[in-house]
């Protein structure tokens, strides 16, 4: 069997975090990194990885098998997804919840045309969340599901206060209620509104002479990302960022408590404590690309989400070995 070739467009967090990735699977190489930037400026973690540039991407379809796209939601992954899905199989991690629909309707049109498969919304969450989630609904059809996360970096919400004019660099952090996980976890099984389970922090950095009530402004009133949530923005030096807010742990966990029978209570819970969110969610799109190559040569084309993803492609090992293992 040739190796999965793979492609990285975008390389920052999820990027470096794929490269480490691949290097970890006996059946993938990096065929080249895409960067809308100068490529003379990006410098992998591998001392002979090829890196491109973006524009050029279309004279590389014959040598990627599936490209991973590490852009960030907000902001790029509207366009640069449909645009590469016509030209490669894809795999990203699309998590701007309110707009997945609509992102998944563009995705599907650039792909079954062109015979491509594009997987998107792959991570924890969405991701590995969203398919603990169903399990608990389906299993559990009598019951509750909460999803609590961190105290952690939030890539997607630090991503889009980053592209906000004026910001030079920034970080956000997400806080649970603990009044709200107790409440959960006494079983009171209680109505929570998205304000009641997490706040949120963001440090920022500003460029020279921008405006600082502007971009809390601007922040704390972000729709599906900061409206909904009571957000706190304090700024920093450059410094202060490097020295207090250069790791990105994260985690959480989905709970499913339900009653079976004549009100059997069951509680399922899935959690995830991470050192590095990037590396996590880096490795999990690495998994569904092999999963999403697959899905591609048995003639499953266009838009796919993880609901759509037999677990076992995910895996490196025949079928006949997963099942000696299901035990
Ligand atoms: N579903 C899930 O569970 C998760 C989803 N995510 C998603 O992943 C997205 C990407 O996160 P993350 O990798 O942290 O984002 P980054 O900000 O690190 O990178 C986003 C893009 O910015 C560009 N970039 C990176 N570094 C620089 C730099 N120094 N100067 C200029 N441009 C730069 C890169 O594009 P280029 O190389 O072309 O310049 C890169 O693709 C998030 O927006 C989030 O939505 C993240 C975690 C979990
Ligand atoms: N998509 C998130 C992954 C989890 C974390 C999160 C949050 O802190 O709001 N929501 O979903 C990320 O970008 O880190």
């Amino acid at each position: 069997e040739p190796k999965i070739r793979i492609g990285i467009a975008g390389y920052g967090n999820l990027g470096k975090g794929v490269e480490f990735a691949i290097s970890q699977q006996p059946d993938m190489e990096l065929a080249g990194i895409f960067t809308r930037r100068d490529p003379d400026s990006v410098h992998p973690v591998g001392d002979r990885v090829s890196v491109y540039p973006l524009a050029n991407v279309e004279d590389y379809t014959e040598e990627v098998d599936v490209m991973i796209l590490c852009g960030g939601s907000r902001a790029d992954l509207p366009e640069q997804g449909p645009a590469l899905a016509k030209l490669f199989t894809t795999v990203d991690s699309f998590d701007t919840h309110a707009k997945i629909p609509e992102y998944f309707d563009a995705l599907e049109e650039a792909a079954k045309p062109a015979g491509t498969t594009a997987l998107l919304s792959v991570g924890w969450d969405p991701g590995l969340f969203s398919l603990n989630r169903l399990y608990g609904e389906t299993v559990l059809a009598d019951g509750v599901t909460y999803t609590f996360w961190g105290k952690g970096l939030s890539q997607g919400h630090s991503d889009a206060v980053r592209r906000i004019e004026g910001v030079k660099n920034a970080v956000q952090y997400t806080i649970p209620s603990d009044e709200a996980i107790s409440k959960v976890r006494a079983g009171e099984q209680p109505e929570l509104s998205t304000r009641e389970k997490h706040v949120r922090e963001c440090y920022v950095v500003l460029k020279e002479g921008a405006d600082a009530a502007a971009v809390e402004e601007t922040i704390v009133t972000m729709p599906d990302y900061f409206a909904d949530y009571d957000t706190t923005v304090s700024f920093i030096s450059e410094d202060e960022m490097q020295q207090n807010h250069s790791s990105m742990p994260h985690g959480g966990f989905v709970i499913r408590s339900g009653k079976t029978g004549n009100g059997t209570n069951q509680v399922m819970e899935y959690s995830l404590t991470l050192d590095s969110n990037p590396e996590f969610t880096s490795s999990v799109l690495t998994a569904y690309a092999r999963a999403a190559h697959r899905l591609n040569k048995s003639g499953q084309h266009g838009a796919k989400t993880v609901f759509d993803v037999p677990p076992g492609l995910l895996s490196p090992k025949s079928p006949a070995q997963l099942r000696k293992e299901l035990l």
